[in-house]
């Protein structure tokens, strides 16, 4: 018997896996295809890429399903020479296992099928049926300054993930290796870096290494138990704009961590917390109208808690996926282990003064 969402987990990893390739062959490029968007945040080639190539894996395997990504092509539709640099990445990008492509339908047909497609992730979302949610390259300002960063995707049904798939290319292959953001002295050299996280409601959460053909074997992963908290280590954004890493100070200090924070920019902080290299990641407002991505969260918050993870805002509930493209019902992020999830939130609601 196959067990639930076998073929819809099969198609995101390897789709995260194709997209995966084409953002590391931006990533050792110098010059990115950066372009601004209204919100002043950096969008690349890769980013457009990588959300094309999804998009057009999951058309061909769930064409009812609905889509919500975080780009749009209004910008490429309106200067030719950023989309043919796009095109010219998704054109020559495919995955090296020809059983593996044909399973994600294989290529687009020309460029401005690439723009149709990547322009229908723009699903509102909700509470109803199946949507997939996308962020085709989570940290694009760690892509840009050369460190962590990740392709993801997640499986809603009825608003409750029940798929998630997380590429890192520049975290380490070990599931054992130390907690670091670091990616080494010589960035263009792959060696030993490049993970795929992934789970399925109620299954259990995975890693494997991150090909770019067809699935390695993958292995089984949990949170670390954590029984004293001065030996946690807890992540955060890179980008003090994102979280507010004086507040996360504060935080720790009263939970009693003696360890620094490990700042590492994208989903790269739930696998790694998910896989036990890490114990707690705080997400804290740095604004009271900032709204949370969907996209930034969904495949994270399944993995973190099929890996034995507790995962909530600051006041206490879950993340809530159903309510459209963003979290609006939701205020910052919370994830630990189950065991200490309680004594962790009690603490954050002191210092930020929530009741
Ligand atoms: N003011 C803000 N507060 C929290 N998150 C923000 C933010 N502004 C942008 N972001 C989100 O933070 C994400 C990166 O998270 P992190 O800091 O953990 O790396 C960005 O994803 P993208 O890089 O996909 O745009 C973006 O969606
Ligand atoms: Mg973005
Ligand atoms: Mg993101
Ligand atoms: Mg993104």
């Amino acid at each position: 018997m196959t067990s639930l969402y076998s073929r819809e987990l099969e198609i995101a990893q390897l789709a995260v896996q194709r997209a995966s390739i084409l953002t590391k062959r931006v990533f050792h490029e110098t010059s990115k295809g950066t372009v601004s968007k209204d919100d002043a945040s950096p969008v690349t080639i890769g980013d457009f890429g990588a959300q094309a190539l999804i998009i057009s894996a999951l058309k061909h395997n769930f064409p009812h399903d609905e889509i919500v990504a975080e780009e749009e092509a209004t910008e490429l539709r309106a200067y030719p020479p950023l989309r043919d640099q796009i095109w010219e990445l998704v054109r020559t990008t495919s995955l090296d296992d020809v059983a593996a492509e044909g399973l994600l339908g294989g290529g687009i047909k020309d460029a401005d099928a690439m723009l149709d497609i990547i322009d229908q992730g723009n699903s509102k979302g909700g509470k109803v049926g199946r949507v997939w949610t996308i962020d085709p390259i989570d940290g694009t300002k760690g892509f840009l300054r050369g460190g962590q960063y990740a392709v993801c995707l997640a499986l809603l049904q009825d608003g409750d993930v029940k798929v998630g798939a997380i590429g890192c290319p520049n975290l380490p292959v070990d599931d054992a290796a130390p907690l670091t953001a670091d990616i080494g002295a010589n960035a263009t050299d792959d060696e030993g870096r490049g993970v795929l996280f992934s789970a399925v409601i109620g299954q259990g959460a995975t890693s494997r290494p991150l090909k770019a053909g067809a699935l390695a074997e993958g292995r089984s992963i949990s949170m670390k138990p954590l029984t004293d908290m001065s030996n946690a280590s807890f992540c955060e954004s890179v980008e003090a704009g994102h979280s507010n890493q004086s507040e996360s100070a504060q935080i720790a200090q009263k939970l009693g961590i003696t360890k620094q924070s490990v700042r590492m920019d994208s989903q790269a902080k739930y696998g790694s917390i998910a896989r036990g290299a890490g114990d707690i990641y705080l997400r804290l407002p740095t604004s009271k109208t900032y709204q949370e991505k969907i996209w930034d969260h969904a495949a994270g918050d399944l993995i973190v808690r099929e890996a034995g993870g507790e995962v909530t805002d600051i006041k206490g509930n879950r993340l809530n996926f159903g309510v459209g493209r963003t979290l609006a019902t939701n205020s910052g992020v919370i994830a630990a282990p189950k065991a200490v999830h309680s004594q962790v939130l009690s603490v954050v609601q002191e210092v930020l003064g929530v009741k």
